[in-house]
């Protein structure tokens, strides 16, 4: 397929009365590893949740892979990896069981990248599940996200648990994947060094919509400064330098 991996038109999403989504507008270019920014309770699970078809958006359009997402079919979801803010596995298997049983439900599986994986982030197969760490429990999540080797992958703070050995292991693979096969890959985060990292483009969520989406490096170039300070000021004052204007020339991500 080709086109844009993720496209989000005047997307709304309510919660009863409370509406977490506006208008959000978003359309992401295949091979872009995207940051999503925003302050706590800005929305950013929400959308993320409804990009995944886990929440029906209340108006607008979400797709994914050129698919609406609350009509995701078998062949798009094989291609999809996730790893979610709480994780939930089963505490009564062990590492490797939880790995064999989530293969069992792709096309393609590639058991030698978990070993490999397991191996480099220091995960012991034969550990059950309810002794992990949090950190550990989080390092286990992207294995089984990366173990099919996904098109997009979308993950709801990845790194938030990890040390910072491991936070950089796992940017190291978010890298290696996206020059390997071009993968798509959506994170958010509020950890800016991660961000400037990997990310190559940024989408700054706040009061409901996507104020900002473009280049990291354009972004940059365009306001100065370090990126805690740029999120900082876009947060006081979202129309902060015409930002929105900033989205520049995707054609060769
Ligand atoms: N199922 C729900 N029912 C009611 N309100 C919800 C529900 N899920 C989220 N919300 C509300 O929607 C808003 C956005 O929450 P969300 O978890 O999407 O924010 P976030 O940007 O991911 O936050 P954080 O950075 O803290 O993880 C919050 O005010 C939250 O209370």
């Amino acid at each position: 397929m080709s086109g844009p991996v993720i496209t989000c038109q005047n997307v709304t999403k309510c919660f009863g009365k409370t509406e977490v989504l506006r208008g959000v507008d978003l359309e992401v270019p295949r091979g872009a590893i995207v940051g999503l920014v925003g302050t706590n309770g800005s929305g950013k699970s929400t959308l993320i949740k409804c990009l995944l078809g886990l929440l029906k958006v209340s108006s607008g359009t979400a797709r994914i892979l050129g698919e609406d997402s609350w009509d995701l079919s078998a062949s798009v979801k094989n291609t999809l990896g996730y790893v979610p803010q709480e994780i939930k596995l089963y505490p009564w298997m062990r590492v490797s069981q939880v790995i064999d049983y989530t293969g069992a439900f792709y096309e393609k599986w590639d058991s030698y990248r978990c070993n490999e994986l397991l191996e480099q982030w220091e995960l012991d197969g034969s550990k059950w599940i309810k002794t992990l760490s949090g950190g550990q429990l989080q390092r286990l999540a992207l294995v089984l996200a990366l173990g099919h080797h996904p098109s997009l992958l979308i993950l709801d703070e990845p790194a938030a648990s990890l040390d910072p050995v491991g936070r950089r292991s796992f940017l190291k693979s978010l890298l290696e994947m996206n020059e390997d096969g071009g993968q798509s890959v959506l994170f958010s985060t509020h950890i800016t060094s991660d961000l400037e990292r990997v990310a190559s483009h940024v989408a700054f969520l706040h009061d409901g919509r996507v104020q900002f989406f473009g280049e990291l490096e354009e972004l940059k170039d365009h306001v100065g400064g370090n990126l805690e300070d740029i999120f900082l000021q876009m947060n006081r004052t979202p129309e902060f330098a015409g930002l929105n204007h900033v989205s520049g020339d995707q054609s060769h991500v």
